[in-house]
């Protein structure tokens, strides 16, 4: 048991009761979230890494305040859906392959954000037998019917269908752009199974051949996972409604109870000129293509700069303004030891993930470090590393790469690295020292050293050599 000794007030929004409450977890021995993870068809963009930040961080804070062991924390991969059907075939390649593939670039994009990987990542082909006995069980309980090789979710069924969204079933029926169908009772009623067209996936039914819904898998991966009622629920804004509407419909009528999950959170969008970042509109910037040209956790640390539940548009100058920052806080903390995450740093997480507090208490212990107290430089870095993750924790390889990508010479970035090595050389880990010097001459620097006569201590001076 690694609890944290103080207890800690942990504020949340929720978006079901549209304010702010206490977190209180159903079982601190097991605190359980839910977020909804991508369709595996195209690479992620930077809209879809700010739910995977966002969550990464309250993971992260979940950690810190119940235990690592204590936290089930589930993110899903859709690997079944009409654009990886359709993605696969313009390729010429199997829905497996694209689904592998999106998938790795997917893991290997989001570690390079400093995310941890999530405790369980089911994968909704894996749980088709689970969604089948939730549909079969919606059925039988007359929550759904089946017309025309398709199961629809009846929405009139449930009482208060659309809780989550604040809005009646006719106030729907006028906004949404619904599918109309034939065989539908209610044009809000949504697919729980449908037929497979030809050369699509499909597993046999009692309703016939066919494939589920994107809704029932998420109601189908979480019961498994987290049980009937779990703690936190989360994704981005757009997937409130319909997609987080339909699961808890599905999840609430099959279990017969009157919560799926506690807490509903949901991050705003990232958007470019007032516009959500979408690949349908074409308007997105990949992970893939940013983590070329900027550190992970600059990416990360501009994703957080505003409030996890705001709009906020994506720049390059943010990037920019992130790096900087954090080249001021690894230049003072790069020869210190961690100590214990600032409680106001903490307290600024804590209420509702309130990250432009954190980083406002990050400046200030910056100003203190500055002025040369210590014990703020060793909190500053302990936050760093509970905001940041791992990453945060290697300013030598944060130096290397400022000096690789500098363009022209990067002087701060490489005076990290020779101090390092000068630390390393004083301290006899000749092996490091020998490999910070190759790294210094691999980047074109001059280095003569000599030793203080009074001190015995290795002093280096350095050029670019011309
Ligand atoms: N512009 C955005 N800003 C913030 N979150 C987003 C944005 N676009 C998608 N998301 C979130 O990304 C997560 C992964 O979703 P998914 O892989 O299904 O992407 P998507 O919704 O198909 O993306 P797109 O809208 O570009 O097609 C979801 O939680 C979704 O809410
Ligand atoms: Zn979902």
């Amino acid at each position: 048991m690694t609890k944290h000794a103080e207890p800690l007030t942990l504020m949340l929004y929720n978006t079901m009761t549209k304010q702010k409450e206490v977190f209180s977890p159903i079982d601190p021995d097991n605190v359980r979230m839910y977020v909804c993870g991508p369709t595996v068809y195209d690479t992620a963009h930077i809209g879809n890494a700010r739910p995977v930040v966002v969550f990464d961080m309250l993971f992260r804070l979940l950690n810190h305040v119940y235990g690592k062991s204590h936290v089930t924390y589930v993110r899903n991969i859709t690997d079944v859906d009409d654009k990886i059907n359709a993605r696969a075939a313009e390729r010429g390649i199997s829905i497996r392959e694209l689904t592998d593939e999106t998938t790795a670039v997917y893991h290997a994009d989001m570690d390079a954000l400093g995310a941890l990987r999530p405790t369980i990542e089911p994968r909704a082909t894996e749980h088709i037998d689970d969604m089948l006995a939730m549909i079969g069980t919606l059925v039988e309980k007359g929550n759904a019917y089946a017309a025309e090789g398709h199961v629809l979710f009846a929405v009139d069924s449930m009482d208060d269908y659309g809780k989550l969204s604040g809005r009646s079933i006719d106030d729907m029926i006028a906004g949404a752009r619904v599918e109309v169908a034939p065989y539908k009772r209610n044009p809000m009623d949504f697919v729980l199974w449908k037929p497979s067209k030809e050369g699509e996936p499909s597993w046999p039914s009692p309703w016939g051949e066919g494939r589920p819904g994107w809704h029932i898998e998420c109601s189908a991966m979480s019961e498994k996972h987290l049980g009937e009622t779990f703690d936190i629920h989360g994704g981005g804004i757009d997937l409130a409604f319909p997609h987080h509407e339909n699961e808890i419909a599905q999840s609430r009528c099959a279990h017969g109870n009157k919560t799926m999950a506690n807490i509903w959170m949901h991050n705003g969008f990232v958007q470019v000129e007032g516009e959500k970042m979408s690949k349908s509109l074409g308007n997105f910037t990949t992970v893939h293509d940013l983590i070329d040209q900027w550190p992970g956790e600059a990416i990360r640390l501009a994703l957080l700069a505003t409030h996890y539940t705001k709009p906020f548009n994506w720049t390059a100058d943010g990037v920019r303004e992130a790096k900087k920052m954090l080249d001021q806080w690894y230049a003072l903390t790069a020869d210190i030891d961690a100590s214990e995450p600032d409680a106001a740093v903490v307290a600024a997480l804590a209420d509702d993930l309130n990250t432009p507090k954190a980083f406002a208490e990050l400046h200030s212990l910056r100003t203190r470090a500055q002025a040369g107290d210590k014990k703020a430089a060793a909190s500053l870095k302990a936050s760093l590393q509970q905001l940041m993750g791992v990453l945060a924790q290697d300013p030598v390889e944060w130096a290397n790469w400022r000096a690789a990508n500098a363009g022209t010479v990067d002087y701060a970035a490489i005076q990290v690295l020779i101090d390092e090595r000068l630390d390393a050389r004083n301290n006899k880990d000749f092996a490091k020292s020998d490999e910070l010097r190759d790294q210094l001459v691999a980047l074109g620097v001059v280095l003569m050293d000599s030793k203080d006569k009074k001190t015995g201590l290795f002093t280096t001076e350095w050029n670019m050599g011309k």
